[in-house]
């Protein structure tokens, strides 16, 4: 397990005030973050730009220092035991950093296996283990340059596994992926958990991904955790309406009456839009009404064409949960 304890990292730069002067300014990128990672689960950090989550991954990876705070990973303490942690954990980033173009894809696992001092017979079962998981055992020998985007990408995957890490951080791991190779990508993703038993940070600004992955996700803006729960549980936490989308063949004066008289019973809103072959009615309330509607379109002999609760999206929580803390 991965435990921070007031994890916290503020940045320091100088800034040009006038031909000679230069001012100090400071960023607190992450501010006392508690959060835990467990082996065999996808946890998700969230936040919109400059939240802190590369920051955070920075610092689990022991590629900066925190300037307060620590983490316990299984049993080794991120400020005392760099060296140790570093073969527990490794970092997997979206893009194409990190990859020797004019290396074949075998190179390229081969050259970062000697970074850890891997063992030759053991690395080269490793190599092929891996390139067989990410599909590219065909593609072994091909430079990298010749590889596609996703072809990259899968690479970087087996890259962050070479020294088969307990936890693997993700950043962005299908940024700027066509969707079926990033819907591949997610099932490497899953599998590592499910399987492997990995323990997985994962940063993505797709919340249908982060929605359909993780098991537990940690919010953060500007620096501050702000909420933390499964992605139903946020939703709990600042949607506190149910959206109805009905569609039916025709909407009488009087239907359209009684729906009012519900909608105003649960201090909720309805729009209705007549069109030539339907209407639409959206509604939103406090509280579920489905069944009172269901039973009033039935009453009422109205042909339904479309009957839809739909579940608040990620998306809206997270942007209104970081609204919430601005109070605006
Ligand atoms: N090396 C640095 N020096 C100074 N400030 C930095 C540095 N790196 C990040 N920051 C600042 O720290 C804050 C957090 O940045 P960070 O990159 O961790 O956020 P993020 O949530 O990963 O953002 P994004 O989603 O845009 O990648 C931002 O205000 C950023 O400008």
């Amino acid at each position: 397990m991965i435990k921070t304890e007031g994890l916290s990292k503020t940045y320091v730069t100088k800034i040009k005030k006038g031909l000679f002067h230069k001012e100090k300014k400071k960023v607190e990128a992450v501010q006392n973050l508690n959060m835990v990672i467990n082996k065999g689960k996808i946890t998700g950090l969230l936040g919109i730009n400059g939240a802190g989550k590369t920051t955070t991954i920075k610092m689990l990876s022991t590629l900066i220092e925190p300037t307060k705070g620590t983490a316990i990973i299984d049993d080794l303490d991120l400020k005392k035991d760099a060296n140790e942690i570093k073969k527990k954990i490794n970092m997997i980033a979206g893009g194409e950093r990190m990859l020797y173009w004019r290396l074949t894809g075998k190179e390229n696992l081969w050259y970062y296996g000697q970074i850890y001092n891997i063992p030759k017979d053991i690395l080269i079962k490793r190599i092929n283990k891996l390139l067989k998981l990410v599909g590219l055992f065909d593609d072994k020998d091909t430079p990298v340059e010749r590889y596609s985007k996703g072809m990259k990408q899968r690479l970087q995957i087996a890259r962050g596994l070479i020294n088969d890490p307990t936890y693997i951080f993700m950043d962005e791991p299908t940024l700027g992926l066509d969707a079926p190779i990033a819907r591949d990508l997610r099932e490497y993703v899953k599998k590592l958990a499910d399987e492997e038993e990995k323990g997985i940070l994962l940063t993505s600004h797709y919340m249908n991904e982060v929605e359909e992955l993780c098991d537990y996700i940690y919010v953060l803006d500007n620096g501050i955790l702000i909420a933390e729960g499964s992605a139903k549980e946020l939703a709990l936490l600042v949607n506190d309406h149910k959206i109805l989308r009905i569609e039916i063949d025709e909407l009488s004066f009087e239907l359209e009456k009684a729906i009012n008289n519900i909608c105003t019973q649960f201090s909720g809103e309805v729009k209705y839009t007549r069109r030539e072959q339907h209407a639409e009615i959206y509604l939103t309330t406090k509280e579920d009404v489905s069944t009172s509607i269901a039973t009033l379109l039935t009453q009422y002999n109205a042909s339904i064409k479309k009957f839809l609760s739909e579940e608040p999206k990620l998306e809206d929580t997270i942007i209104s949960l970081a609204r919430r803390e601005k109070n605006v």
